[in-house]
């Protein structure tokens, strides 16, 4: 199963539009993956808290048709990143997309941790509260979103909702690249599961990106791991893997649970 993930480079000066149909004719490109996956709030910039509002948009707005249409006319399984997402209640989500080959939208996941403390995200936007998993012909995706990276209860969910392969897309600043990398590769060996994780490239907010979008196995090695600056990352991925791993080494089957709610 051959996956990309594009690394974009949420410009500041270069318009949401200018910017969607750029990002819809580079996923066009990849007709030869099986899927493709964005960046977190690539439309405006996961720091751009004062453009959340007004460039909220429904599950059916002009970002949501742009991808479905990429995702048909490429054939390809889309995860579109985030958008902040206005929802019937009113209130914003950081919501991912995931669309279909013939363009439907198959799945929507809202971000669980929002980012913040008591700024940004965190109070801006509402929590979502599902764990969401999405079954492909070879493997099941498991959807995280960015700061969710750093909860590993989320990712213990997904393996135990069936996930073989978890899809992070990811606003990371540079400042604590160090974590991310780390925090990727951690999930991707204690779940024994595939991680791809997309960020942002460039500058926006004030706040400069990590980059370094990564693709790690599930034995932790890193398949593919990006630079700083816009780019294409293309990995092939053996399902047969994630089986085998955790079959060699199989520690998921020694989990001790229930140790979560220690006794005072
Ligand atoms: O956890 C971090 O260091 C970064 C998280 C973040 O930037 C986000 O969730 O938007």
């Amino acid at each position: 199963m051959r996956a990309s993930l594009i690394q974009i480079d949420v410009d500041p000066y270069e318009s949401v539009n200018s910017r969607r149909e750029r990002v819809g004719s580079l996923i066009r490109e990849l007709r030869s993956s099986d899927l493709v996956v964005l960046p977190e709030l690539w439309t405006v910039g996961a720091f751009a808290y004062e453009l959340f509002a007004d460039e909220a948009e429904t599950l059916r707005g002009t970002t949501a048709r742009a991808m479905s249409e990429a995702a048909r006319d490429a054939g390809i399984w889309l995860h579109a990143g985030s958008i902040p997402e206005r929802g019937e209640d009113g209130a914003l989500y950081n919501t991912s997309l995931v669309f279909s080959p013939d363009g439907e939208l198959a799945h929507s996941y809202r971000k669980i941790h929002r980012f913040g403390f008591d700024k940004g995200e965190a109070v801006l936007m509402g929590a979502g509260s599902d764990l969401v998993t999405v079954p492909l012909p070879d493997l099941t995706l498991g959807l995280a979103t960015c700061y969710d990276l750093r909860f590993p209860e989320l990712f213990r969910g997904l393996v135990d909702a069936g996930a073989h392969a978890f899809v992070v897309p990811a606003g990371w600043p540079e400042r604590r690249r160090a974590h991310w990398t780390l925090l990727a590769r951690a999930r991707a060996v204690e779940d024994q599961a595939y991680v791809l994780a997309c960020g942002t490239a460039g500058t926006h907010a004030g706040v400069p990106q990590a980059g370094h979008s990564i693709v790690v196995d599930p034995w932790g090695e890193v398949l593919a791991e990006a630079g700083s600056g816009e780019e294409t990352l293309t990995v092939d991925l053996d399902p047969a893997k994630v089986f085998d791993t955790r079959e060699a080494f199989p520690a998921l089957k020694d989990r001790v649970l229930g140790l979560d709610t220690p006794k005072r």
